[in-house]
């Protein structure tokens, strides 16, 4: 992305004013509910292309020097290559999507990438027809991505025998053992600041304890605790991934991906202010000014904007203590209403069947956690914009059903279903985290 916005910026071309990384990189994310947004391109701005280096997995392959991989544009998109009849099949669903009433269709359209139509681009003296999708990494510094393919059948109702036999031949452990397999993913170091990636290669080998190990190495917890507010993120859109595919009938998603994403630097962030509020045993008593948060007036939420050693004060409320320890004699208050994506991951949380065993144990405790880390993390943040989110992607074998056919997709239920329960025991490992 540097090399296009440096080659516009000399050709005077661009007509964005300069913004420091920050502000390119943090303040400017769309939070439009509608996938189907304008184009975030300036109308006298020349389109740039260039090929999309963050892929990690998926057709990249050349044929002679037609180029099969995705595409890189300077507007916040990414431009996927119309070649296969299955991925005509592709443009086909996200332009039924755009327009669908059906309420199960709606659901799904916010949890896909933003679609932006189709278009014919020539790229490399090659004209082909191209899906136009929200890039799920725009502005991110050290962007962590991995494409988990769902279910244990990855092959759909047209396939002719050699594809079912190729498609049953790969990953297969890992497909019979969780309902889905990992093509690829890359991650930065949060040490070191440098970018490690992972094949089909590697993914095709993993299967067992190995495979959860990948998804905490993809985590940056390898060595290291686990990220509970990341952890969080992912989760509060994994819980409507997965509350969709256990009521859905509309449609068989096979060989679908979900598609993670963070940014490490972001992750350092927050770990580094986790690690000076630990050292000074409470957060910082002055907190910077800031223009936007979680907290602003019109957000819902009852912080008053001032921090005290015991924690974020609440108009009408008492100063939220920070310590698990003063639960055990504290009697608990519900939190404050706080409209997020993070009020909606808590009220998820508190309704997950998984947790229910542990309900009357652990909600108290976990509450006061999640209030003190929605201020921590409205605190590093100008804006309260996800660093970690993920989306389905990928619907060249997707199907929608007819009447008759209408019935719960089990194969792309049972993939989701496994890969919450990893995340969710994952955020059990930091039950412990005071943020
Ligand atoms: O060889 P094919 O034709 O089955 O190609 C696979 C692609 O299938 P498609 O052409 O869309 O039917 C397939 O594409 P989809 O993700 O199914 O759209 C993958 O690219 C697959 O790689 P992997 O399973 O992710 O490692 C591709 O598999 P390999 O390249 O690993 O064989
Ligand atoms: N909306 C998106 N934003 C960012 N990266 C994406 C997006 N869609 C796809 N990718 C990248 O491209 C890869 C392949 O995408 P996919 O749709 O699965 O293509 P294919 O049909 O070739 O398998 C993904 O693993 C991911 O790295």
């Amino acid at each position: 992305m540097s090399d296009v916005s440096e080659k516009s910026r000399r050709s005077g071309s661009s007509v964005r004013r300069q913004r420091s990384i920050y502000q390119v990189h943090y303040c400017m994310r769309r939070q439009d509910a509608d996938m189907t947004a304008r184009p975030l391109l300036m109308p006298t701005s020349p389109l740039e292309v260039q090929a999309y280096a963050r892929q990690v997995a998926g057709h990249r392959k050349t044929e002679d020097t037609k180029y099969l991989g995705l595409l890189q544009c300077n507007n916040g998109t990414i431009m996927k290559p119309i070649i296969k009849e299955s991925q005509k099949r592709e443009v086909d669903f996200y332009e039924h999507l755009k327009t669908s009433s059906d309420a199960e269709l709606q659901e799904l359209r916010g949890l896909v990438a933003k679609y932006f139509g189709n278009r014919k681009y020539t790229y490399n003296g090659f004209e082909q027809d191209y899906i136009i999708l929200e890039d799920l990494t725009e502005r991110m510094l050290e962007p962590c991505i991995m494409d988990v393919k769902i279910g244990k059948r990855t092959w759909d109702p047209l396939a002719t025998e050699e594809k079912i036999k190729n498609e049953q031949s790969k990953y297969a452990a890992c497909k019979q053992q969780y309902g889905f397999c990992i093509p690829g993913f890359q991650v930065y170091r949060l040490s070191t600041g440098k970018l490690c990636k992972y094949n089909k290669d590697y993914g095709k080998r993993l299967h067992g304890h190995a495979v959860k190990e990948a998804i905490r190495n993809y985590l940056n917890g390898i060595g290291a605790t686990l990220c509970r507010a990341l952890l969080l993120q992912f989760l509060s859109e994994l819980w409507k991934i997965q509350k969709w595919s256990r009521r859905q009938t509309a449609v068989r998603l096979y060989s679908a991906s979900l598609l993670l994403v963070y940014d490490a630097a972001r992750l350092r962030d927050c770990c580094q202010s986790k690690e000076l509020t630990a050292r000074a045993g409470c957060r910082p008593a002055t907190v910077p000014r800031r223009r936007h948060s979680l907290h602003s007036v019109g957000s819902g939420s009852n912080f008053s904007g001032q921090i005290t050693s015991k924690g974020p004060v609440y108009k009408k409320l008492q100063s939220v203590p920070l310590s698990p320890m003063s639960l055990s004699h504290s009697s608990f208050s519900p939190p404050p209403p706080i409209n997020s994506p993070w009020s909606e991951a808590l009220a998820s949380f508190n309704h997950n069947h998984s947790f229910e065993h542990n309900y009357e144990n652990k909600l108290s405790k976990i509450k006061m956690n999640y209030r003190a880390m929605l201020d921590q993390l409205s605190y590093d943040s100008p804006t309260p914009n996800p660093w970690g989110t993920v989306k389905v992607i990928d619907f060249a074998h997707a199907f929608f059903n007819s009447e008759e056919e209408k019935q719960i997709d089990e194969n792309f239920r049972e993939g989701i279903e496994n890969f919450v329960e990893i995340f969710e025991c994952f955020l059990r490992e930091t039950d412990d985290q005071v943020l």
